[in-house]
């Protein structure tokens, strides 16, 4: 690096700010220059360079060529002090040297432990710190080397998703991060050591999406507006991209260049969160959240050809499941918590179908799955950590974490490192953009309100228009076949049921035949043998005659 502050490498500036930027960059795409840009928010656009080893942390359990397992790790939350307070049993116990975790069953007035292994387990005494180290570091890595990386917090509510997430925040002491600082302050902080320490030429930016109720809003997006189409308001729009992946439409996306901006951004974004009081939890999250940090970093080819990189974490804080009869919810609060209960529900017949491979993938079924698609089947490197509560009262919602944390530990990505960009192409994508911001400037001053010229208005329209139809068009498409695949599968399963039965019947018959034969044989012995002693008694009857 060149000075120890973080600059913004052009091409990073210029991804950063087009209006349909996706994910992954690419030199086709338009840059503009603006500190704040609408963006959009793509899950699984990643160019494909090459298919690099992975990480000995992410490889473990990966199978070859059939892709790496998701990392899931198990987090078990402290007693609180209401628990402590009552004397709560405890039912559940964590052994992390040997990764497993144990929850007592009373069945019958027996004692029956079930045990899951994890790829990593945290007791109630560890630290922040801890689950850092090992669930971050490593995808840190990876994405500075031009990964896309995803990691989300799941378990019932007031199990400490939010805690493992964000916990204190960013507020530094002396530029250190408290000690209960999760796991987005500490890997913004990471993030910019090492590329200080690199002195690497790099951009970042960050956006703060909740999606709550079925409709996504932007955490960052200006509180008040002076237009009426206040985005912090209004629900926005998640569109297919054509090429499998899906971005929001018009999300802020805030270029960045220190950890405290960041850690001010998150503050700001996570107090517009949805939250609500239940009786499990003071300050509970009743949205899921995705925080995503792109960074795109300059290097040098040995042939002197600048490239930029580009990696993005994604870091996704997902709402309780709760019991909505225990939690006592009730009317919007019942509404609310059965909503999130439903995409979390999509959410586990993804990761079964996944894991079964038994057909059709449902993504399409929740916003949640599909925001998710890329990190879950996908290209992106996804580790999940799955958060417990150790007390009585909730051994049934944690029992179902653990069959559910534990089902994902078999979901395969297949990680691909984002394709490299060349500056200079992407330079000249800039002035051309450049130029036509300058025109849209021009009629903007010029009429007095219209931020665009008036043929570019009639042409963006027409082809908004176009691509409406044809969106609905290939939803349809999609919607029939998705139908075809749904009868053809039952079709296919009534024949496995009918193909098994026949084989049933078929080895029933083949016993049977084979019994007849036998006792065919017998006869025919038997027959041969009275055959034989008819002839004997005939001949004796013979000579006795011709004696007498
Ligand atoms: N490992 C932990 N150590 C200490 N306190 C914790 C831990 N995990 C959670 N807590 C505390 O438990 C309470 C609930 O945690 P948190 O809000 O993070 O739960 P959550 O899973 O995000 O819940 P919800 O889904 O309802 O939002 C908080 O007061 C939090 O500080």
């Amino acid at each position: 690096m060149e000075t120890s502050t973080p600059r913004r490498a052009p091409a990073a500036d210029a991804a950063a700010a087009s209006s349909y930027v996706s994910m992954s960059p690419s030199p086709s795409h338009t840059p503009r220059s603006s500190t704040k840009a609408k963006r959009t928010l793509n899950n699984g656009a990643a160019i494909v360079a090459s298919s690099p080893s992975p990480s000995p942390s992410l490889a473990k359990g990966g199978g070859g060529g059939g892709g790496v397992n998701i990392q899931v790790l198990l987090r078990c939350r402290p007693l609180n002090k209401e628990e402590l307070s009552i004397n709560t049993p405890v039912v559940i116990t964590c052994n992390e040297q040997r990764r497993e975790v144990s929850a007592a069953q009373n069945i019958a007035n027996k004692q029956i432990d079930r045990t899951f292994v994890f790829d990593k387990v945290f007791g109630p005494k560890s630290k922040q710190q801890d689950v850092f180290n090992h669930a971050v570091v490593p995808l840190v890595g990876e994405v500075l080397d031009g990964y896309n990386c995803t990691i989300f917090a799941y378990g019932q509510t007031g199990t400490g998703k939010t805690y493992t997430m964000e916990g204190g925040g960013g507020k530094t002491q002396n530029g250190e991060l408290p000690s209960d600082a999760g796991v987005i302050p500490r890997a913004v902080k990471r993030i910019f050591d090492i590329l200080e320490a690199q002195s690497a030429e790099y951009s970042m930016k960050v956006s703060f999406l909740e999606l709550y109720n079925e409709e996504l809003t932007d955490l960052l997006a200006p509180e008040e507006s002076k237009f009426s189409d206040d985005k912090s308001k209004k629900p926005m729009a998640l569109m297919e991209d054509g090429k499998g992946g899906v971005f929001v439409r018009g999300l802020e996306e805030e270029v960045v260049s220190s950890a405290s901006e960041i850690y001010k951004i998150l503050e700001r974004g996570s107090g517009k969160r949805k939250t609500a009081e239940t009786f499990l939890n003071k300050q509970s999250s009743r949205s899921h959240s995705i925080f995503s940090i792109t960074i795109h970093i300059k290097e040098c080819t040995p042939e002197g050809e600048e490239m930029i990189k580009c990696g993005k974490l994604n870091l996704v804080d997902l709402a309780g499941s709760e019991n909505i009869s225990r939690s006592g919810a009730r009317d919007g609060r019942a509404r609310e918590a059965g909503e999130i209960n439903k995409s979390l529900l999509t959410l586990g017949r993804v990761i079964n179908t996944l894991v079964e491979h038994s057909g059709h993938i449902p993504y399409r079924d929740s916003k949640l799955t599909r925001l998710l698609r890329d990190s879950l089947g996908g290209k992106t490197k996804t580790c999940i950590i799955a958060t417990i509560a150790p007390s009585v009262h909730c051994l049934d919602e944690t029992l179902s974490t653990l069959d559910y944390a534990h089902r994902a530990k078999n979901i395969k990505n297949k990680p691909e490192v984002n394709q490299k960009m060349m500056k200079s192409a992407l330079i000249k994508d800039l002035y051309f953009e450049m130029d036509r911001l300058k025109q849209e400037l021009y009629a903007a001053r010029e009429k007095n309100g219209i931020y665009i010229p008036g043929e570019q208005y009639l042409a963006d329209e027409a082809e908004k228009k176009a691509m409406s139809e044809k969106l609905d068009r290939l939803e349809l498409g999609l919607e029939s076949k998705d139908k075809q695949l749904d009868e053809l599968q039952g079709l296919y399963d009534s024949q496995k049921v009918l193909s098994a039965d026949l084989s049933d019947k078929l080895q029933t018959l083949q016993k049977r035949m084979q019994e007849t034969e036998c006792a065919l044989a017998v006869l025919e012995e038997k027959y041969m043998q009275a055959n034989n002693t008819i002839k004997e008694k005939e001949y004796l009857i013979e000579n006795l005659l011709k004696t007498g």
